[in-house]
């Protein structure tokens, strides 16, 4: 056995998201979300699922703090559901929503755990949407007058700040593929969408700035590692494009001022064209603090003409999967880490997502979940060599604390490291919560 360590200052930590947790989703004077839209539409959500009443920690907070507390981490990435703080989206604030969230944070500063709030968890108010949504720049706007008013209300309690959660997802996932709300499948429209992600992320952090309210801010996309199938030049370009698609298109503004030339002609040729707007990219490229990084799974890949819109096809190479389907494969997650920070210069990086799907459930009072505890020790082990190599990592955030709603599979799909019973909304702590917890108390592990 070898054993892999970490700093004293290395910082652990749980993440949720609002509309994956909270419920309570008519109290407190919260107004709709386009996810409220989404799952209540007939076929949008596996079984039919929504997050009407989800983990119900709207009104059990106290209780996953305690959880926190046990688990004894130091962060816990929450979001912030912008309907629940702007009904109609701007305009007038609800004050209960503000209320709700000053009695999470101030709970979770009595724990000793830092909070770290993430803005925009892809429940936009539908009040946005019906003006447009993000394909409308007065949503940048009204991005930036919410995000003032959260620096402003929790300046002194919040001091780690992430704008926009996974931009791949809220603009090609949603807007292209579909399969997220609000479900468009328009490349051009997704591609527009995710410009003006980038611009209410690069606004929002100058309005930070300006306000001088402390503390850091930075954005959360999500990554995958595509290696080549073979060596053949098309084989390689396939994969770049594939990574391109998720990570150069949203890094390369923020820390380079300008989109990847080979992603603008790649959507170009295929009727996608960017509108950039005077002075958009020196606002895109406000440097920013921290970079979260979301990392699931990787793959094989390789050019194939007739493989959809990018022309890169997946290539089964026999890797363990996930309950969800996704490959099980730390090594990408090294080598993802590590081209992140050779080509974006060693910016501090908070791993903000990385969990596994395993939906066993509760048998004796507990869940048996061997397998998430291995990839979690494979994925860590990943997190110390990128150290190691030079990474410059600060802290391990593992989705999720509870299992949640998992947006268009609903509740069928589980990422907690504590087993929720939908029906009776019993919290059960799975073996891997035990697992986390030494880890997290110990700061290294035996693999
Ligand atoms: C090509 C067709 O593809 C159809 C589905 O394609 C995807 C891709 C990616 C995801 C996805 C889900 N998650 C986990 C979440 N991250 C944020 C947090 O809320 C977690 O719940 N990350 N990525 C889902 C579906």
């Amino acid at each position: 056995m070898a054993i892999i360590e970490f700093g004293e200052d290395f910082r652990w930590g749980v993440a949720t998201a609002a509309y994956q947790i909270e419920g309570g989703v008519t109290e407190g004077g919260r107004g709709p979300s386009i996810w409220d839209t989404f799952s209540h539409t007939p076929g949008k959500v596996l079984n039919g699922d929504n997050g009407d009443v989800a983990c119900d920690s709207y009104h059990r907070f106290d209780e996953d703090i305690r959880l926190m507390k046990e688990l004894g981490v130091d962060v816990y990435r929450f979001s912030v559901s912008w309907p629940r703080i702007f009904p109609n989206g701007k305009g007038e604030v609800n004050q209960e929503g503000l209320d709700y969230y000053h009695r999470l944070v101030d709970e979770l500063l009595a724990n000793g755990i830092e909070p770290m709030c993430t803005l925009y968890h892809w429940d936009l108010p539908q009040a946005l949407q019906d003006r447009g949504g993000w394909n409308n720049r007065e949503t940048v706007e009204a991005f930036v007058a919410y995000a003032e008013l959260m620096f402003r209300e929790f300046s002194g309690k919040i001091h780690s700040w992430l704008t926009i959660n996974e931009p791949w997802c809220v603009s090609f996932l949603s807007n292209y593929i579909g399969a997220h709300a609000p479900g468009n499948q328009d490349l051009g429209l997704a591609v527009t969408i995710s410009h003006h992600l980038l611009l209410a992320h690069g606004k929002a952090v100058a309005k930070f700035r300006e306000m001088k309210t402390g503390g850091k801010i930075g954005f959360a996309p999500n990554v995958t590692w595509l290696e080549a199938y073979s060596s053949s030049g098309e084989d390689m370009e396939a994969c770049r494009r594939g990574m391109g698609w998720m990570i150069d298109w949203f890094l390369d503004p923020v820390f380079n001022g300008k989109y990847p030339a080979f992603m603008v002609e790649w959507f170009a040729d295929h009727g996608a064209t960017l509108a950039i707007e005077e002075g958009d990219m020196e606002w895109i490229q406000q440097p920013v603090d921290f970079i979260g990084i979301n990392y699931y799974e990787s793959n094989v890949a390789r050019h194939n003409k007739d493989s959809g819109m990018l022309q890169v096809e997946g290539i089964d190479m026999g890797y363990k999967k996930t309950d969800i389907g996704w490959y099980i494969n730390a090594e990408g997650f090294y080598k993802v880490l590590t081209f992140i920070a050779d080509k974006y210069g060693n910016i501090p990086i908070y791993i903000t997502e990385n969990g596994i799907c395993i939906n066993d459930g509760v048998e004796k009072g507990t869940v048996d979940d061997q397998r998430r505890i291995d990839y979690l020790k494979a994925h860590v082990t990943a997190v110390a060599r990128s150290i190691k190599s030079g990474v410059n990592l600060k802290g391990y955030i593992t989705w999720s604390l509870l299992d949640n709603f998992e947006w268009a599979e609903g509740y069928s799909k589980r990422f907690g490291l504590v087993h929720v019973n939908y029906r009776t909304l019993e919290r059960t702590k799975k073996e891997s919560f035990y697992w986390y917890q030494k880890l997290v108390n110990n700061h290294w592990l035996e693999v």
